[in-house]
């Protein structure tokens, strides 16, 4: 049977996106757990066929970790999923005061900083997911609390409770499906993409620093007429100034615009497409 990769342990919002995508595909596949997002990006096209990552926060933005992975990887985004997030404070300890340490996913942390301002004091035990978060304080209760999605536990599991602590009511993560095969097909059909079209997501190496460098890749696009959804840049590690521009675009690879745009910016620049997909 073929196998999906996912961030576990089970109950994870990444978990929720991978089973969203497999039943909205009517996929056979098996889940396959990994205690890392790096993991679960390196078991792509290894052992697993496709893999499910968070790749951008609403309000905390891009998850830089699995940026940079993407950057090197030999991967390819076939789709897009969309999901509500709400994270819960939860606790054996009655009163506050006897807290002294909080288990918190690194990426969660920052998405409840608002609330979790008032434990600046204590501190924070970062996790690789919202999940492990639970299972460290299940393993540890005394004196501690976690961070962990709202959905995960039962109303009377513990006896702190504080629901939605997140910054933002309406708080959004971005998932992102991965294949070694780009040509894996995914089911439009049963997709938004008439609504919400595509995006097409590149990575694009600053080359030699000079002058007008980035203008001239962002002129490229104005020129062709292509709409810019977002631009980040990461250092790629290899010496200080080099960076990778991480460009998501309106539209599909295929649209002679976008197709002509990358051509002009590929004689100076190195081009990487991470695919063109839809929400599904
Ligand atoms: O999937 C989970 O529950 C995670 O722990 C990962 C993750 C992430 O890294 O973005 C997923 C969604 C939320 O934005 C916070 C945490």
């Amino acid at each position: 049977m073929q196998t999906i990769a996912t961030l576990g342990p089970s109950g994870t919002y990444t978990e929720q996106a991978t089973i969203q995508f497999i039943h909205g595909q009517a996929l056979q596949h098996e889940i396959q757990y990994f205690s890392s997002l790096l993991k679960v990006i390196d078991a792509v096209g290894k052992g697993c066929q496709l893999g499910v990552v968070p790749i951008e926060n609403f309000s905390e933005g891009f998850v830089s970790p699995v940026l940079d992975a993407l950057a090197q990887a030999q991967l390819h985004i076939v789709a897009e999923i969309l999901l509500p997030i709400q994270f819960s404070f939860v606790s054996n300890e009655a009163d506050f005061d006897a807290i002294k340490q909080i288990y918190v996913q690194f990426v969660a942390k920052n998405q409840c900083s608002k609330f979790l301002s008032q434990f600046e004091h204590l501190g924070m035990v970062q996790t690789q997911s919202n999940m492990a978060s639970l299972q460290q304080l299940q393993n540890n209760l005394k004196n501690s609390a976690a961070i962990v999605p709202s959905n995960a536990v039962m109303t009377k599991e513990f006896s702190s409770k504080v629901t939605d602590v997140g910054d933002y009511p309406n708080n959004q993560t971005r998932f992102v499906v991965l294949s070694a095969d780009k040509h894996f097909h995914v089911n439009e059909l049963t997709t938004k993409a008439n609504r919400d079209g595509y995006k097409t997501s590149l990575v694009i190496s600053s080359g030699n620093d000079s002058p007008g460098a980035l203008s001239q890749i962002l002129n490229s696009f104005a020129e062709h007429s292509v709409n810019l959804l977002s631009i980040i840049s990461r250092p790629t590690c290899e010496s200080f100034g080099d960076y990778w521009f991480f460009i998501d675009l309106e539209g599909a690879i295929n649209n002679v615009n976008i197709s002509d745009a990358i051509s002009k910016i590929e004689q100076d620049h190195q081009v990487k497409v991470l695919g063109s997909y839809t929400c599904v």
